[in-house]
């Protein structure tokens, strides 16, 4: 398998020369999109006027998808670098096919969560059923819209399961980006077969025989199988379809003759129906009232209903094989549901499915409910949002701070904000989220290694004695970046302990980077940093690159003494110093005066690096006093001082959550 960042990639890269008056030559349309009748492209003849397709009901929708042969059904997922058009030209597609009204404004009508259409970005993937007539056939596509950040590709690795081919979109002035190459490598080690899409031609900025160019020797994928479109305005977007039918082949391996067999794409939680599955149906057929057992589980259901996804549910009589679809298994629990698990018809012998890649938390958070909130609401809640996002792992934890809470596993920075704010709209809960921490092994004298992903459990340097070293995990990074920003994002990379491992110059003034960086500096936000220097004009991806050596330590705030568990974090000695005096000086701002003198110190390593003092209260004992009595005066002031004295080393500093909150949000 060929893998991003290998030598083949780079070695094709290098020789991907074409002369220069290539990159300038302009491409024309002849075409307008809203032509009615026959139209040519590449010898396609696209009958216009029987597409969309015409059915008055439900019903009649029904049958007429059940007429469709198997050899006519078409499986495929658009991938992309983020930003480069998916979710738009599902859009268009949705259009032509009829599925959603091409006379209103369409945006990104796939992005369903809230939190999707607030930042543009697609957090899930979504599957959409079509029916496409073409050369006198009726086609029924499935059509899968993939998140674009690196942080989601376990949901685009999944997708890839239920589909045969893949639309492979390069945005036109952009070009080739990091997750283009990342996706494309994911795509053909998967033996998809491959349409490439050169989107938003409609740009002043398009260059489009450059990035024609760039997916020509980058990717091996012949020029003239190129489409150009405009998502956005549905340039060419018809001319799209017939290839799809062309080039991918049909899920030809399914048998709906056999007994029913199917994989669990994606689960969600409807507060009225319960879990709802999406589902690859390999075998046979399913309806409701069918009885089915989960492989995993061996739990057995009566199905309650079973449908399409147009693109919302559509309830239809039955499923049959090849098709990617919703069951409602009538199951409360969700806990019962794992995504990649195989379904099967009670009672018959069958070979489960191949399942899903387990997934592999980058980032640590602690969670905890916020004043006021309810601990088993929010269990709740969260087992809702972890039956329709599996890719986080989570633990029960107690912090003497925060009270009984949850660790929180994510695959990257941008997984856990959406995740928190996920659940913030769509449950209306207040969570205390503590810093994002990597997973760090600690390796002892005696041979074994343990993985500690919780600050508050890193050993500190007290138990050293029986500790050999730690070590801490590394990703390689692969950056895309125009030539002129090399100096300075090898002195990001420097910053950020990063370690270079290649640099690749291509022919279109473009730099491929590649780094080794620890995973704990490429979530303090390495991505919003490169960008800000390439002025939003790099790209990164990463993999996972294993464990190595390293200095860290864990600093400890402490409050007159006593550690904060919630606000502990491991670093490695680099930072010690720095951070150390932002935290007591952060923690200082929140803390409310007491009647006693509060110290903030942090410390590391058996060693105070930082400290800040919270002077106390001053009440004014004289103010009742006469003037001239001295004597009675200084008296007062002694009893004070004393006092204070007792307060302080009798007192507890109580510091509200809300200080915590505060203190966190910040980081
Ligand atoms: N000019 C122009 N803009 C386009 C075109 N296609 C998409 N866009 C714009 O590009 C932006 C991103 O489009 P999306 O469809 O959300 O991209 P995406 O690839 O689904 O994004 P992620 O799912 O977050 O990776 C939006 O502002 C679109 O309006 C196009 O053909 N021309």
């Amino acid at each position: 398998m060929l893998r991003l960042g290998s030598r083949v990639l780079y070695r094709d890269i290098k020789c991907s020369f074409r002369p220069l008056w290539y990159s300038t030559s302009r491409w024309k349309y002849p075409t307008d999109p809203n032509t009615t009748g026959y139209m040519k492209y590449k010898n396609y003849k696209i009958d216009l006027k029987n597409n969309p397709i015409k059915v008055s009901s439900d019903q009649e929708l029904a049958e007429r998808m059940d007429k469709i042969p198997l050899k006519n059904y078409r499986n495929f997922i658009i991938v992309a670098h983020v930003d480069h058009g998916k979710s738009t030209l599902s859009d268009r597609m949705l259009e032509i096919t009829g599925v959603v009204d091409p006379n209103v404004a369409n945006k990104q009508v796939l992005d369903k969560l809230d939190v999707e259409k607030e930042r543009g970005i697609t957090v899930k993937a979504q599957t959409v059923s079509m029916i496409y007539y073409y050369k006198g056939e009726d086609y029924l596509f499935h059509l899968v819209d993939s998140p674009g950040h690196v942080d989601f590709r376990l949901e685009v690795t999944r997708s890839y399961a239920s589909c045969q081919g893949a639309l492979l979109l390069v945005d036109a002035s952009e070009g080739v980006k990091a997750q283009t190459v990342a996706n494309f490598y994911l795509a053909y080690s998967m033996d998809l077969k491959l349409i490439p899409v050169i989107n938003k031609v409609d740009l002043d900025t398009a260059d489009i025989s450059k990035t024609e160019e760039q997916i020509q020797s980058m990717f091996e994928l012949p020029r003239d199988d190129i489409v150009h479109v405009s998502a956005k305005s549905g340039l060419n977007v018809q001319y799209l379809l017939p290839q799809i039918i062309e080039k991918i082949p049909p899920p030809l391996h399914c048998r709906p003759e056999a007994h029913f067999r199917a994989q669990i794409v994606d689960s969600w939680y409807d507060s009225y129906l319960g879990v709802i599955m999406l589902i690859n149906i390999v075998d046979g057929t399913v309806k409701k009232g069918s009885k089915i057992v989960a492989y995993r589980t061996k739990d057995k259901y009566e199905v309650k209903e079973v449908g399409i996804m147009y693109p919302d549910r559509k309830p239809f009589p039955k499923l049959v094989a090849g098709q990617v679809a919703y069951i409602i298994p009538g199951l409360k629990d969700p806990n019962t549901v794992y995504v990649g698990d195989t379904l099967y018809e009670a009672g018959a012998d069958i070979e489960p499915l191949e399942g899903f890649e387990e997934p592999k938390p980058m980032v640590f958070v602690g969670a905890f409910p916020a004043q006021g909130t309810d601990l088993k609401k929010m269990e709740e809640s969260l087992e809702h949002l972890f039956l329709n996002d599996r890719s986080v792992t989570f633990q029960h934890a107690t912090s003497s701070a925060l009270g009984q809470g949850w660790r929180l596993g994510f695959l990257g920075s941008l997984h856990a904000s959406i995740f928190k704010e996920r659940l913030e709209k769509e449950y209306g809960e207040k969570l205390i989220i503590t810093a994002p921490t990597v997973p760090y092994k600690v390796h002892y004298k005696d041979g074994h290694e343990e993985i500690v992903s919780n600050p508050d459990d890193f050993p500190d340097n007290l138990r050293k004695t029986t500790i050999s070293h730690f070590s801490e995990p590394y990703v390689e990074a692969y950056m895309s970046l125009p030539q002129e920003y090399v100096g300075k994002v090898m002195q990001l990379c420097d910053t950020n302990r990063g370690e270079q491992k290649e640099i690749q110059y291509m022919t279109n003034g473009q730099v491929l980077m590649t780094y080794l960086i620890p995973t704990a500096q490429l979530i303090d936000d390495f991505f919003g940093k490169l960008k800000g220097i390439t002025r939003g004009y790099a790209s990164l991806d990463y993999e996972d690159a294993g464990y190595k050596p390293s200095d860290v330590y864990k600093l400890e705030i402490l409050v007159n003494g006593e550690s904060i568990d919630a606000l502990s974090m491991v670093m490695h000695k680099s930072q010690i110093e720095k951070n150390a005096r932002e935290f007591v000086k952060r923690l200082k701002q929140f803390l409310r005066i007491q009647q006693f003198e509060v110290a903030i110190q942090a410390q590391a390593n058996g060693r105070i690096y930082a400290r800040e003092t919270v002077r106390a209260r001053r009440k004014d004992v004289l103010a009742k006093l006469h003037a001239s009595d001295i004597t009675r005066r200084k008296k007062l002031l002694v009893r004070q001082k004393e006092g204070k004295k007792l307060l302080k080393s009798v007192g507890r500093v109580k510091i509200p959550p809300q200080a915590y909150q505060s203190f966190l949000r910040k980081q």
